[in-house]
């Protein structure tokens, strides 16, 4: 929409050497001109004598009753020394010249042109073309100009052309004074201020279209003109400066701003960027950009952010842009267990999680030290910064080294352009968990041991070391000791892991917990389905016995394999398999320990009547079907075995 501007208002100036009150020619001719100008300006003709010239353009000043001033071209240069308001002179055009000589003609007399301060070189060129003789004066004061009329009396001539003084020194010295200045040089000067005023009122509804902006920016900005004075300054800037002195419209940016090179900026548009500065007690961050107009540097925006500001930012931005991976989803709530050493260790995990120092968790696989890691970390005071884990022993080595260090563009043959940052640095603020450390490589070892100490990590390829802020929490089921005594775990890296150490319990050394455990999971595999966890309890009602002999080398892990695979039973009760076929490792290990081909019948039915059919149907597979040789196997006759399978056949339909 284009703006709407009021109407400027334009001040004609007129000054006489004397002024009796009358309005003079000059004025008869500007009201002639103006009815056609009442639509785009309010135009008022002020004429005072030339002792008063400066105390009445001081009060039309002072009541800013004026945009423009338009004033003949020696008022114009003495009246700018002492205002500010803009002052047009009149502007005289080739046509006021040739009127005004035709007038000398008529008079039959020589002509004098008297200007201030520079001749009018159309005049030299136009002056073949006259009959009358001119000649050209130009007059720097009012004494000069009396002089200058003078000298032209002196020299025969009789019309003297000029503004309206110089007109007033002719008539006075007895020659006929001439406007230079008609209705068409008015025309022409009244159109060139009601340009100037018509492309400030853009201007200026522009500035406040910027300010209107800037009001809304959280950020401080200031935006300054070419000079470095300020146009514009929000809220925000003034509050990020409080209490020091407030940044105020016509300042010069520098006083505010003294270390950042705003000059630099202006003279060769080079930006500066997030210049780290102190300004009062606050930590900002400074830039500056040029504004460019046509490839000229028109002024430059500076913008201020407070460090704390834009830490909170990134923060949100990195929680929000984070992998799922990069999150914990575990917390203590969820180590579920009562065995006094497991609570030991999640006792000693929960008061480690308020230190910021490195652990080592140590435990079998599959004991829940990943649930340690993301728990610690989501009881710190990192719980909303990344949580990054990596499985060392997952990669290969050069694999592993550049997940972990990242690499920078054209690292090697391949490398993403613009390079990758590494765990490490995706860490950053945050936990990183070394799982199965105890399989790193001795020579990535020996990097990591160099980000431990100098918390710092340098891409692949790259010359400049990215700082880092993470905490580090490492776990491995080997015997670090062990890898040290054999040269395939660095000491030094083990002391610097092993600051804070949680050993973890095997599930074996916590056989209390299994049941616990077990129906835990059934429960979590059920999801409140309370069907479902009736045939889950009666399931591992039977498997009860088996699961707390079982050696669970594979921990909880295992555990949890076994408990869906017999969630899986619970919910197709009719399922032909034995349960020694669907839980071999349940079976196996008593199998180890009793050949099933040596199981004496009474041993049989020791087993739950589900543990009996699975059996039988197990040892009937083990022999293909063959009747006879399952019966011997299971140390029963023919006929027991085909009662037993009746039996169970008669139990599955019912
Ligand atoms: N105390 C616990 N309560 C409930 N579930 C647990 C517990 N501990 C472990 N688990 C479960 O056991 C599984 C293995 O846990 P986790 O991956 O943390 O073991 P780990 O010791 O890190 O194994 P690895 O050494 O092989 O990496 C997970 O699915 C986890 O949910």
């Amino acid at each position: 929409m284009a703006p709407e501007l009021l109407k400027p208002r334009i001040t004609v100036l007129i000054s006489h050497l004397t002024f009796d009150g009358q309005p003079s020619k000059l004025t008869r001719t500007l009201n002639e001109i103006l009815p056609r100008y009442e639509r785009q300006a309010d135009i008022q003709i002020v004429e005072t004598s030339v002792e008063k010239l400066l105390s009445t353009a001081k009060a039309l000043e002072q009541a800013q009753g004026a945009d423009i001033l338009i004033c003949s071209d020696a008022s114009a240069e003495f009246l700018r020394k002492h205002i500010t308001t803009t002052i047009l002179s009149f502007r005289m055009g080739e046509y006021d010249l040739i009127r005004a000589l035709n007038v000398a003609k008529e008079r039959g007399t020589k002509a004098g042109i008297l200007t201030h301060q520079r001749t009018l070189k159309e005049l030299e060129e136009m002056s073949g073309l006259f009959t009358v003789e001119i000649s050209q004066a130009v007059y720097t004061s009012l004494h000069d100009a009396r002089d200058k009329v003078r000298d032209f009396v002196d020299q025969g001539i009789r019309v003297i052309i000029g503004s309206p003084t110089v007109v007033d020194l002719a008539e006075a010295a007895g020659a006929e004074g001439v406007f230079a200045i008609n209705a068409n040089a008015v025309r022409l000067t009244l159109d060139d201020a009601l340009a100037i005023c018509h492309s400030r009122a853009e201007e200026a509804h522009n500035h406040r279209r910027i300010h209107a902006v800037l009001k809304h920016m959280n950020e401080g900005v200031v935006a300054l003109d070419a000079s470095g004075k300020v146009f514009s300054v929000n809220d925000s800037m003034n509050t990020l400066l409080h209490p020091l002195r407030s940044i105020a419209i016509g300042d010069q940016a520098k006083t505010h701003f003294p270390d950042i090179d705003l000059n630099g900026v202006l003279t060769s548009g080079t930006a500066i960027e997030s210049h780290l500065s102190t300004v009062g007690s606050q930590r900002l961050a400074i830039s500056v950009l040029p504004i460019m107009e046509n490839g000229q540097i028109d002024g430059a925006i500076l913008t201020c952010q407070e460090i704390r500001e834009i830490q909170r930012t990134e923060r949100r931005l990195r929680a929000q842009s984070r992998p799922r991976h990069f999150i914990a989803k575990y917390d203590f709530d969820q180590l579920a267990g009562k065995d006094t050493a497991f609570q030991n260790a999640v006792q000693l995990a929960k008061l480690y999680a308020h230190s910021d120092s490195t652990v080592l968790i140590t435990g079998e696989s599959g004991t829940g030290k990943e649930l340690f890691a993301q728990s610690i970390h989501n009881a710190s005071e990192r719980q909303q910064m990344p949580f990054v884990a990596i499985n060392c022993a997952a990669f290969p080595e050069t694999l592993l080294e550049s997940e972990l260090f990242g690499y920078d563009d054209g690292a090697f043959t391949g490398s993403r352009k613009g390079g990758k940052p590494g765990l490490f640095e995706a860490a950053h603020n945050g936990t990183i968990f070394l799982d199965e450390i105890g399989d790193m490589p001795i020579h990535l070892q020996t990097r990591l041991l160099r980000v431990l100490q100098e918390r710092q990590v340098l891409r692949l390829g790259a010359s400049e070391p990215t700082p880092i802020n993470i905490r580090v929490i490492a776990a491995t089921h080997r015997n670090l000791q062990q890898q040290i005594a054999s040269n395939q775990f660095r000491e030094d890296l083990f002391y610097r892991l092993n600051v804070l150490n949680i050993p973890v319990p095997s599930l074996r050394q916590r056989s209390s917990d299994i049941a616990l455990l077990s129906h835990l999971i059934a429960s979590n595999l059920a999801q409140g389905d309370t069907r479902h966890e009736q045939g889950m309890n009666e399931v591992l009602q039977t498997l009860m016995p088996k699961l707390l002999n079982h050696p669970w080398n594979g921990n909880i892990r295992e555990l949890e394999n076994i408990i869906e695979r017999a969630f899986l039973f619970s919910r197709f009760p009719d399922n032909p398999q034995p349960l020694s076929t669907l839980f071999p490792e349940l079976f196996a290990s008593e199998a180890r320990q009793q050949p099933a081909s040596e199981v004496p019948a009474e041993n049989l039915h020791s087993f739950g009547k589900a543990a009996e059919i699975s059996l039988i149907r197990e040892t009937l597979d083990a022999n293909n079907g063959d009747m006879n040789k399952t019966a011997k196997a299971l140390g029963i006759s023919r006929s027991t075995l085909w009662r037993r399978l009746r039996r169970a056949q008669g139990q599955t339909q019912s």
